[in-house]
């Protein structure tokens, strides 16, 4: 089975746009998981500018399914996460003034800092996750590191799927038999979207969790219009 995690990042987009708590991101966090999901993942930026630090805290009582914390693992990023202890942690070689992730890590440039990050967490007993290409060296990479999981960066993918290019599949489905040959657990994320979630499920195996944030919160929206606009029709009758 694979778990779907919701990424409520845009919910504190949204609620920051306006400086009070509307939406409430602890009830749609709470709510989400009533719904069904599995999970719930976040990515604290430095900026703050949608989750900010006290959100995640917030959150540690209300998450009761997986909780996934994404982030570059800068000193503020980990002190915070070693002090909320979620189910995971993904690792993101986020620039600072990055619009949104747009890179996985080089495992074996980066191994022995990630190694050292990753031996930090499992200590605490958090799982680990990191955000790679589907690139087999990069695979390899991650397995000499230690950690429990790779996240396999999909927007690759999303792009090429969305312009018809089903061959875009096979560096992915590549990865895949090779993370599962050499024992590592299989996440995936961005820019997944109801359009492409099944192919992309269907040509993973062993795909153990998803993070869906931008386009999931984006079709909650546009399938909620219908029903909301008229009920304020109703009301203004
Ligand atoms: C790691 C990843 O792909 C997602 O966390 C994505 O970066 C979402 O972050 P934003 O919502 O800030 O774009
Ligand atoms: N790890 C990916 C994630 O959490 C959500 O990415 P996106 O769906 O917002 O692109």
């Amino acid at each position: 089975m694979t778990k779907l995690s919701v990424n409520i990042n845009k919910i504190a987009t949204l609620r920051n746009a306006r400086g009070g708590n509307v939406p409430d991101l602890l009830k749609v966090a709470a709510d989400i998981q009533k719904f069904g999901a599995q999970g719930i993942t976040i990515h604290p930026r430095p900026d703050e500018r949608h989750i900010r630090y006290q959100d995640a805290r917030d959150l540690k009582s209300i998450v009761y399914t997986e909780y996934n914390i994404e982030g570059n693992p800068e000193k503020t990023f980990l002190d915070l996460v070693l002090e909320i202890k979620p189910t995971q942690v993904t690792l993101v070689p986020d620039a600072i003034d990055a619009i949104t992730s747009n890179a996985g890590w080089d495992t074996i440039k980066h191994g022995s800092y990630l190694t050292e990050i990753v031996q930090e967490f499992q200590r605490n007993g958090i799982r680990t996750s990191i955000f790679v290409d589907p690139v087999l060296e990069m695979i390899e990479g991650a397995k000499k590191i230690g950690t429990e999981r790779i996240e396999l960066y999909t927007e690759a993918f999303a792009h090429q799927f969305g312009l018809g290019n089903q061959n875009a599949i096979l560096p992915y489905t590549e990865s895949a038999i090779l993370a599962n040959e050499l024992g590592l657990g299989i996440n995936a994320g961005h820019d997944l979207s109801l359009d492409n979630i099944q192919f992309f499920k269907q040509n993973i195996p062993g795909l153990l969790e998803v993070s869906i944030g931008h386009a999931l919160i984006a079709e909650a929206i546009y399938l909620g219009l219908d029903n909301v606009v008229n009920m304020y029709l109703q009301k203004l009758k």
